[in-house]
């Protein structure tokens, strides 16, 4: 018999049901562009799903889409230590530099680093931040502070559609067991940029110099309703977990992205897995002149990794940075350099 408190399986099964349909949909229409449910029937399932959380608060369950906005304001924002250091990025400024970069891996661990190739990713101009998950579960989302220590903004990152709740198992894919955790950068579409910037200007508020800025503000507010009302967007690009713990469904940095999006994770587009380095310098050179252009986000580059997770192992970090991958930086965007002259100028 179940104990008084405890809700009828039915309706505990109703309330997971209504959890995935709203996950899935909300993944549909942020993350896919491609919605399946209509806004109305949307609202009537989230409203369904509060109504049972109301009568039973057993159900109300931390992956819930009920838990996205709102907890109240924080007095300051806790610490939070990372399981893995999230470790920073050496610059190659040239193609000459990309290449000296990749001998000094074939010394150190021989022909297979090109033999293997690469994964060539941009670089998205935003905030890192590290997603802790529990059997597929978020629990922790913090800052990437000085790369050791960050700040914990769980309240905040949930407020953003791009993230899940709950990873989930795709394609063939099972959903991840145990703790990981999950970086990549938030970030701020251009578009949303310059129309929040105006609504500032017409506010008589400060506006803000460029998307990064305006990302790492948004995530470091108290109150996650003013987070909840900046267009937040995230791209997934590395899973790391405690050594102790059982390997990861991967063993290239190339599936590690298939994996991420596999799970529900959005990854950035124009990657390109290079057989060689000439492949890297030919898609960079594309990138930079002619894809940035049409990009509704910031980059200031790419980020080129030697793909085998053994190679990335063997290679190692050397002080802060991973002798294992490398940013390729463009030039400073256009707009960005015009604004800080004016600034300066003034
Ligand atoms: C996992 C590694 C360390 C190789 C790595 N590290 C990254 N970063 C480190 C330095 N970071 C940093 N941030 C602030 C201050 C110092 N370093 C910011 C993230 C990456 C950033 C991007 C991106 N932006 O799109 C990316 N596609 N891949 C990355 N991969």
């Amino acid at each position: 018999a179940s104990s008084p408190t405890a809700p009828p399986a039915a309706l505990a099964a109703r309330a997971a049901t209504l959890r995935e349909q709203l996950e899935r949909a909300s993944h549909e229409y942020y993350v896919l562009d491609r919605p399946s449910l209509a806004d109305a029937e949307y609202d009537r399932l989230f409203r369904e799903l509060q109504t049972l959380e109301a009568e039973h608060p057993s159900l109300r369950t931390p992956d819930s889409p009920t838990q996205r906005v709102g907890a109240e304001p924080q007095s300051a924002l806790p610490k939070h230590q990372h399981l893995v250091p999230m470790l920073s990025l050496g610059n190659a400024f040239s193609d000459e530099e990309l290449t000296a970069w990749e001998e000094r891996a074939v010394r150190l661990a021989g022909e297979d680093v090109r033999r293997a190739g690469y994964t060539a990713e941009l670089k998205i101009d935003g905030a890192a931040v590290s997603l802790t998950y529990e059997d597929g579960v978020l629990v922790t989302g913090a800052t990437r502070g000085n790369g050791t220590i960050g700040e914990v903004v769980t309240p905040n990152l949930r407020t953003i559609r791009d993230i899940p709740l709950r990873l989930h198992a795709t394609n063939g894919v099972p959903a991840p067991t145990g703790v990981l955790e999950i970086r990549g950068e938030v970030y701020m579409p251009f578009s949303r940029f310059e129309q929040m910037n105006e609504a500032r200007v017409q506010a008589g508020e400060p506006v803000f110099a460029n998307p990064r800025n305006a990302a790492a503000g948004a995530l470091r507010q108290l109150d996650p309703r003013i987070t909840a009302s900046r267009p937040l967007r995230f791209f997934g690009y590395s899973v790391v977990r405690p050594a102790h713990l059982a390997p990861l469904p991967f063993r290239t940095q190339w599936e590690l992205l298939e994996t991420l999006a596999a799970w529900g994770i959005p990854v950035a587009p124009s990657r390109k897995r290079c057989d060689t380095l000439d492949e890297v310098h030919a898609w960079a050179s594309e990138i930079e002149r002619n894809v940035r252009a049409q990009l509704d986000f910031a980059i200031d580059g790419a980020v080129v990794k030697v793909d085998p997770l053994r190679l990335q192992a063997e290679l190692g970090d050397v002080g802060r940075e991973p002798r294992w991958a490398v940013a390729r930086k463009f030039a400073p965007d256009i707009a960005e350099t015009t604004l800080t002259a004016i600034e300066v100028n003034i």
